[in-house]
């Protein structure tokens, strides 16, 4: 299809966006509004290959933000006349198995789904609700993080819990960066020149959330993330997998109640509360000084990482690649080397130097004769969402898997 498509990647305190024409695979423009709802704003704007725009002030919500875009368009270029626009939306629920065509029936099912994802759905609706309006005849794409993983099997998808909640208030994993998974996927079976259909992965997205996932022929059997993205590893803010007893302890012995307790797990959790700091390479700089909190952290983080590995290897029984994906899994090779230490006898062994070598390629990074691959693949959601609207717009079925 001829014509640009603008994806937007709307995030709790961020907007990520990007103009992407699929069939030249030109991409001509890409932005970040970041610190939303923050007293420091910023916006950077990047188109041909001059300094960026950049705008700095305070953007007091999403609206704010999606109006600083425009403006760096208008500014900055290029003429912004895109044929649709991709949006991530993070939670589907069980209805969206594929990226559909925003209508009414779409946005209420979307906010429906707010109190599951109540951080990311209602931005996601921001985005959405800005450009109908900014583009009225131009048709907007919604593009679901937990799509791909709606091929989880019942086994893998069901909570040990009573059958009302489960029926009556749809309690399940749904498990969530699909987009990130599917593109991951199918480059990892193009880098080893194999057949998805025919592939068992393990795919590692470490970013500010992360989640593991089997990926057995190109679809999800289990994922560690869950009803929320709260559930699985460790993350910047997030706690990941905690006894489910701890919310009714604080309420017991400190009166929390179970909104703070969930917003504390989700805010004020994961790395930022073992250290004091969510970004990984703070966290790194002081694991070097010698910090002992950040070396904690860092053993609690990868050693998560490593009981997944072991568990979905035992669930898969073959597994041809381990993909690390996402800030960290592409940037830090020492997460990469202490998540997979000891794996030897599964096969999984990492060559030092390819994994310390700084690159933005994808690239295998295991030992020599390995019998898994280890692979670093860049991840690139933008591209994803932007495929898929494409396809999708040129009337073509939007494939739910890649
Ligand atoms: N060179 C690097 N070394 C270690 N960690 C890195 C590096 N570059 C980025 N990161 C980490 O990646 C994380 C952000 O991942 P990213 O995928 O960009 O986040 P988001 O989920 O917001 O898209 C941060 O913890 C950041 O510190
Ligand atoms: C769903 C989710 O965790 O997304 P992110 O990694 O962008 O926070
Ligand atoms: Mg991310």
């Amino acid at each position: 299809m001829a014509g640009h498509i603008l994806v937007l990647n709307t995030g709790s305190s961020s907007i990520k966006y990007e103009l992407v024409d699929v069939a030249s695979r030109e991409r001509p423009a890409r932005g970040l509004v970041e610190r939303i709802g923050e007293e420091h704003g910023r916006l950077v704007h990047h188109h041909g290959d001059g300094p960026p725009y950049v705008r700095e002030r305070p953007f007091p919500g999403h609206d704010e933000g999606l109006a600083a875009m425009m403006e760096a368009f208008a500014a900055a270029g290029p003429a912004l006349d895109p044929v649709a626009v991709g949006h991530r939306v993070v939670h589907g629920g069980a209805r969206f198995d594929r990226a559909v065509l925003v209508d009414d029936g779409v946005i209420a099912a979307v906010e429906e789904l707010a109190p599951l994802a109540p951080l990311h759905n209602p931005v996601n609706l921001a985005g959405i609700r800005v450009a109908r309006a900014a583009f009225p005849s131009v048709p907007q794409v919604a593009v679901f993080d937990t799509a791909f993983q709606l091929t989880l099997p019942p086994e893998a998808y069901t909570y040990a819990v009573p059958r009302e909640w489960r029926e009556r208030l749809g309690v399940r994993r749904f498990g969530f960066h699909g987009t990130s998974c599917a593109y991951v996927s199918r480059r990892a079976a193009a880098f080893l020149g194999r057949d998805l259909s025919d592939l068992n992965l393990i795919v590692l997205h470490l970013g500010n959330g992360a989640s593991a996932t089997a990926v057995s022929g190109g679809r999800s059997v289990d994922t560690s993330m869950g009803l929320t993205p709260l559930e699985g590893l460790v993350m910047g803010t997030r706690s990941g997998d905690v006894d489910p007893a701890l919310p009714g302890y604080l309420a017991r012995v400190d009166g929390m109640d179970a909104e703070s307790a969930e917003n504390a797990l989700g805010h004020a959790g994961g790395l930022l509360a073992l250290t004091g700091s969510s970004d990984m390479r703070e966290v790194r700089a002081r694991a070097r000084s010698g910090a002992e909190d950040a070396l904690l952290a860092l053993a609690v983080y990868t050693r998560r990482i490593r009981k997944y590995v072991g568990a979905y290897y035992a669930l898969l029984g073959r597994v041809d690649a381990v993909v690390f994906t996402g800030g960290i899994g592409e940037n830090d090779p020492a997460t990469r080397a202490e998540s997979l230490t000891g794996l030897t006898r599964l096969g999984i062994t990492l060559d030092r130097e390819r994994n310390e070598a700084p690159s933005d390629a994808e690239r295998a990074v295991s030992g020599e004769g390995a019998e898994v691959a280890v692979l670093v693949i860049p991840t690139d959601e933008e591209w994803e969402i932007a495929r898929q609207a494409s396809a999708l717009v040129n009337g073509d079925e939007a494939p739910a898997q890649p």
